[in-house]
């Protein structure tokens, strides 16, 4: 992550390094043996008894967290995520794919083109990083269903939310603790649903079997019952429950021959607008809102046709389709001119559009509105000084248009998404990344975030997968495809600074142009935050045409800084203080660090202003340090070892 990632380093012990390699090693070969063999087949009663067991267990707090590794010197346990061979989500719809029994899998095989039907048996066990349940086919035969770090919706856990799932190209495999498992990693994988028939358990009518294709009226009586049951859903806040219950009603109403029923199904839509908005699925929200329109609307239609404008001009409000939300609150504006809703969200949107084309915020105001770490901001994205091309030996970078002034704003931009705090979204797992044999400190919280984000708004996953790490072939449908999420926010995500000085851990947060800025240890930008707001300001005049770069991590000692730089962004760095420094005789770099590790430390505790002593030591510090440097290779170029001192040297004698 550039920028800031020093809060999310953890520092893993030798031996501890030792003990989860070997065990991996040991989990790999296991399955390497079993791959290929058919399933076992698993004790029904058991089965449910242990997951009940656990389940209980946790709820108590009486069991340990299997996905939780053992930190030195007392740091808090965090959850080991362990990344092997990245495989592609299925990206075929359900009635495309072949369906599958339990008894036809095969151990370590991906059963591409296939599906799997089954029904939740058992309670749900939430670990940190996963939950499992066990699940039953119609042959009657169990399995362990497990969901990997995707677990949530709406709120909730998406193995709670249902008691059917269809299974997408299931993969069976053997997990940590040796169970054989079926595991889910990408969340379109699991689709779930209500088992047929379970949504009117409780209708008091005719049976829907009897009923609804064949009389109008009675397909009208159940989605009129839908209706009802996802209203007091919504009542009760259990959005996930009327999100399927409007989705119920309205496949019930497209399934009836000929029923008109346009009236009633506009109000499901306008409805299922309302809670698409609320779960943040803005791309449907507006496509029901937009649908619930009456064509030849009468004087109570209008009305209707109003709540509909409101709700997709709010949809394309946060989908940052500005000039799109202008129209739509202007229609609504037309429909309701005495209501003043319309004009209050028709002055956000000019502002919105202002600080697109100008770059003027009001900064100032912004600062003292949000002031807690990764806030939502409401604001625009002010990308247009820069354009994206070609930066030779770097992939793409961004570029300046215009000659830009020392302080000027370059780019301000939203996160696309960002983990906050206050959510409970950040979290730091260990992954243990088996393509390089690398442990790290990893933000898995924004991994998470950012594939429900996605999940929700398919259309955003095409742009997100052009980020580096990211897919290049288009699979034809959109899919969400953990692996590569890991990857990107891997290669593109920045570290938010905390502003509260509350949280433990760094929020983390994803920003699509500004993840074109390619790394300089001699940057030419530099970031500041507000909220989820990423501001980078030009730190010395920048020419039209020349890169805009700033520095992914500032670490003074040359050798750790390009480690990091490998290790986490996978390139080296060519700049021309990498080149001075890789030049420097290893015994002079040595000496150097050690000067300004001493210097750092004299800044430290000399308070100003200075006795004379004081500055007569601080001046031999940069005698010192500058004598490390050699004058042909470094002229024009920062001394970072001398920073400080010659910093402190300044204050003392002004
Ligand atoms: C955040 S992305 C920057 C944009 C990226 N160049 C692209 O094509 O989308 C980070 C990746 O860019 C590349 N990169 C950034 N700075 C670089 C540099 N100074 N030299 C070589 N590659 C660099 C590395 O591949 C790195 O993982």
């Amino acid at each position: 992550m550039p920028a800031h990632n020093d809060q999310n380093t953890i520092l893993v012990a030798e031996h501890e390094v030792h003990g989860i390699r070997t065990g991996v090693q040991a989990w790999l070969e296991r399955r390497r043996e079993v791959a290929g063999t058919r399933r076992r087949p698993q004790d029904k009663a058991m089965a449910v008894r242990e997951a009940t067991g656990a389940s209980l267990m946790l709820d108590m707090g009486a069991a340990p967290d299997p996905d939780l590794v053992g930190r030195p010197s007392g740091q808090p346990l965090k959850p080991l995520i362990v990344l092997d061979r990245p495989y592609a989500p299925c990206a075929s719809d359900v009635p495309d794919l072949k369906p599958l029994r339990l008894t036809e899998l095969r151990m370590e095989t991906h059963h591409r083109g296939f599906y799997l039907e089954a029904r939740r048996i058992s309670p749900v066990v939430s670990l940190t990083v996963r939950s499992w349940i066990i699940a039953q086919d119609e042959d009657g035969e169990v399995e362990r269903l497990e969901v990997y770090l995707h677990t949530g919706v709406d709120d909730g856990n998406i193995l709670e939310s249902a008691s059917g799932f269809f299974i997408k190209e299931p993969y069976l495999t053997i997990n940590r603790e040796g169970h054989t498992v079926l595991r889910i990693d990408h969340p379109t994988d699991l689709i779930a649903y209500e088992p047929h028939g379970e949504a009117y358990d409780d209708y008091p009518g005719p049976s829907r079997a009897d009923s609804p294709n064949e009389d109008s009226a009675g397909t009208e009586d159940v989605i009129l019952w839908l209706k009802g049951k996802g209203n007091a859903a919504l009542k009760q806040r259990d959005l996930h429950s009327a999100l399927t219950l409007y989705s119920n009603a309205l496949a019930t109403s497209s399934d009836s021959r000929g029923a008109v029923l346009s009236s009633l199904t506009n109000a499901i839509l306008r409805n299922r607008a309302h809670v698409n908005l609320l779960t943040g699925r803005f791309e449907q929200a507006k496509m029901d809102a937009l649908a619930s329109l009456a064509a030849a609307p009468d004087e109570m239609d209008k009305h209707l046709n109003a709540t509909a404008y409101f709700r997709a001009g709010c949809a394309a409000y946060r989908l940052r389709q500005f000039e799109e939300a202008t129209r739509l609150f202007t229609e609504l504006q037309r429909l309701t001119p005495d209501d003043t809703q319309a004009d209050l969200y028709l002055l956000r949107i000019a502002m919105r559009l202002k600080e697109q084309a100008t770059g003027l915020y009001g900064f100032g105001r912004l600062r003292s509105k949000y002031r807690g770490a990764a806030e939502l901001v409401d604001a625009a994205d002010y990308v247009v000084q820069t354009v994206v091309r070609h930066s030779a030996g770097k992939g793409r970078g961004c570029f300046a248009k215009h000659d830009l002034a020392t302080g000027s704003v370059v780019i301000c931009e939203k996160a696309f998404c960002v983990a906050r705090p206050c959510c409970g979204q950040v979290r730091t797992a260990l992954t243990y990344d088996t393509r390089d044999d690398q442990i790290r400190a990893f933000p898995v919280g924004l991994v998470k975030v950012l594939a429900e984000k996605l999940a929700k708004n398919p259309s955003c996953i095409a742009k997100i997968m052009e980020l580096v790490g990211g897919r290049s072939k288009d699979t034809g449908m959109p899919v969400v495809d953990t692996f590569r999420l890991h990857d990107i926010v891997r290669y593109n995500a920045f570290a938010v600074p905390q502003s509260d000085g509350q949280s433990k851990e760094a929020s983390t947060g994803l920003w699509r142009h500004a993840a074109m800025i390619n790394h300089s240890c001699i940057p030419n930008i530099e970031p500041e935050f507000i909220g989820d707001l990423i501001i980078f300001r030009a730190t010395r005049p920048i020419k039209a045409g020349e890169e805009v770069l700033h520095c992914y991590d500032a670490t003074r000692d040359y050798n750790t800084r390009r480690t990091a730089l490998k290790t986490t962004w996978d390139f080296e760095c060519s700049c021309v203080l990498c080149m001075a420094e890789s030049a420097d005789d290893l015994e002079v770099r040595k000496r150097r660090e050690e000067l300004a590790n001493k210097a750092d430390d004299f800044v430290q505790r000399m308070s100003i202003p200075a006795k004379r002593l004081a500055i007569v030591k601080a001046r031999r510090f940069m005698k010192a340090i500058n004598a490390t440097y050699h004058e042909g290779r470094y002229v024009g170029l920062p001394r970072t070892a001398a920073k400080a001192i010659e910093a402190w040297l300044a204050a003392a004698i002004a």
